[in-house]
């Protein structure tokens, strides 16, 4: 049965030429895009041999895919891609409204307030705290600060009278430092719903990288920092003011990695910690760095770390955060309905899977890529191989990750041929680019490419095929940039780092000794992204995509 209750017929077309039983290599490089060369565009100063190589394909055997805003179901065209939602599009061959565009239209329309979720947690405002949680910035990655606006003032005009908020400072999606303008703003607007009467504040913070939003857990010690300070009220440093707490922070951190702080009254006593009979929202609408709060928050059973305290509390997820989990159980918007993915059919059809990357990017080539849905479709049909990350470091220190490890894996995987489809996650290009270092994301960038070779090495040995991608731009340009394009400076003259993704489309490359002749790509697509992928992936293990796919990128001419 799909989810939407209908039988699915998973059998799919016969390719009426291409054949099927060809091992496939399918790469994702991470926050790789195309991007003009300058001296900040990190894959441009790279040595990259192998995807240079690929480039020289173009256009039959190379081209560039949209990777970010309407292509891949974000609200609008400004809005830049993002692992989530291109690795939904890659997996998915559909283009689906994703939890930024849902909760915009459930705010919009007000049809948040009459779900079961709000109904839910509100039945704690007479009594209790409202507390949100989640990612302060305007990044539209994980969440965004104007919606956290209009649910606070939506959940006060329905008669929260005492609101506590969480929050979590960026300088990932958005430039660093910008929490400070964040905190302030919000502070405004609890003001003023102080002089309505409702008593909000500020009640914990620190850095996402540091504090609360880890992933795929990776390290629970970051869940821990949180839940010390926002559910018991106990941090190392505290602030009777946030504004003050985070410039004061800032003194020897970033905004991503600020420690955690409780802000407290005159007599020293934590304003805000959780406590029985009141209500708890994440309001981030992303679900892979609040997977693990909303675990500590939601299971009896937890052996993760000592919560010490675990109150009694009625959570919501803005989102339900994992479909298979049903995790959690109540939230505010539904979440998209990511159905039928490529995955799913292919394990239907006799395709033998294989999916590895190290933990940091492990749930995007298996979570994301099948629809936000964990494990396997078919664990006789699959392996899912996480090889683990570094924890406790930022990735400038060993830009090379796991690069090289993954490419082992995944050749190791080809030549055992006990696999049709061979995906990865290549991560340097991203986990770095985010920290802003640019010498050390070339040389992230240049590991990436050796993983790559490795990759289609194997694919040479036994007649494969490979595609390669990525998911969203990143490491190809690491500055902020005026509209024509000069490089940005702060006041003080310094160069503003771009550590976020972009806009740009990201390359999409085919090849190997397997791919049958005449094989090259349409020219008849010329907006196509990263939804178009699953059904080129399809016909390259021999099958037709199911007919509400995104057109296939490639067509089949005779010679
Ligand atoms: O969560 C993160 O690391 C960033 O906000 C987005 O990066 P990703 O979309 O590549 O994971
Ligand atoms: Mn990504
Ligand atoms: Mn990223």
């Amino acid at each position: 049965m799909g989810s939407s209750g209908q039988q699915v017929s998973w059998k799919l077309a016969d390719h009426p030429t291409l054949p099927k039983g060809k091992t496939l290599a399918l790469i994702v490089l991470d926050g790789w895009g195309e991007d003009k060369p300058d001296e900040y565009n990190c894959i441009h100063v790279a040595q990259t041999p192998t995807m240079d190589s690929l480039k020289q394909g173009a256009p039959e055997k190379w081209r560039l895919i949209r990777a970010h805003g309407k292509a891949v179901g974000l609200p609008t065209e400004d809005d830049m891609g993002n692992s989530e939602v291109g690795h939904n599009a890659l997996g998915a061959g559909r283009i689906f409204a994703q939890g930024a565009k849902l909760v915009d239209i459930a705010l919009a329309s007000g049809k948040i307030y009459e779900g079961e979720g709000f109904k839910y947690i509100s039945e704690c405002f007479e009594k209790g705290t409202l507390h949100l949680i989640g990612l302060l910035s305007d990044g539209g990655v994980h969440s965004r600060l104007d919606q956290l606006q209009l649910l606070l003032k939506g959940a006060s005009e329905r008669g929260a009278k005492r609101i506590r908020v969480h929050i979590l400072t960026d300088g990932r999606d958005v430039l660093d430092g910008s929490s400070v303008g964040f905190v302030e703003t919000l502070e405004s607007d609890l003001a003023k719903l102080r002089e309505n009467g409702v008593d909000a504040q500020i009640a914990s913070g620190g850095g996402r990288m540091y504090v609360t939003m880890d992933r795929y857990e990776n390290d629970w010690d970051v869940v821990k920092r949180g839940w010390d300070a926002q559910v018991r009220g106990e941090a190392p440093h505290k602030f009777t003011n946030a504004v003050e707490a985070v410039k004061k922070l800032r003194e020897n951190a970033n905004d991503q990695y600020l420690p955690p702080f409780v802000i407290v009254d005159e007599n020293e006593k934590a304003v805000g910690p959780i406590e029985d009979g009141e209500a708890v929202v994440t309001f981030n609408f992303r679900a892979d760095r609040m997977v693990m709060l909303a675990k500590a928050l939601e299971y009896q059973d937890f052996d993760k770390f000592d919560r010490v305290k675990v109150p009694k509390i009625r959570y919501a997820g803005m989102l339900q955060y994992d479909g298979e989990l049903k995790l959690p159980g109540r939230y505010l918007v539904s979440p998209p309905e990511i159905d039928r993915t490529s995955g799913e059919y292919l394990v239907h059809n006799g395709v033998r899977t294989f999916a590895c990357s190290e933990t940091v990017k492990f749930g995007h080539v298996t979570f994301f890529w099948n629809g936000n849905r964990s494990g396997y479709f078919n664990p006789e049909m699959e392996e899912y191989v996480e090889i683990p990350s570094d924890v406790g470091i930022t990735f400038n220190v060993q830009p090379k990750m796991k690069a090289l490890e993954i490419g082992e894996k995944a050749r190791d995987a080809i030549l055992s041929r006990k696999f049709d489809q061979v995906r990865v996650n290549i991560p340097n290009g991203d986990m770095v680019g985010h920290t802003g270092d640019i010498q050390a994301t070339v040389v992230a960038c240049k590991a990436a490419d050796e993983a790559v070779k490795m990759i289609i090495d194997a694919i040479e040995q036994v007649g494969g095929i490979y595609v390669v991608t990525a998911d969203h731009g990143n490491a190809e340009d690491m500055v902020k940039r005026n509209k024509s394009g000069q490089p940005l400076y702060d006041k003080s003259g310094k160069l503003q780092i771009l550590t976020s993704h972009t806009c740009q489309p990201v390359p999409i490359a085919i090849g190997g000794p397997g791919l049958a002749a005449g094989v090259r790509f349409r020219n008849d697509v010329p907006d196509g992204g990263l939804a178009n992928v699953a059904a080129t992936v399809m016909n390259l293990h021999g099958y037709v995509a199911p007919n509400d796919y995104e057109p296939t990128l490639i067509e089949v001419v005779s010679n």
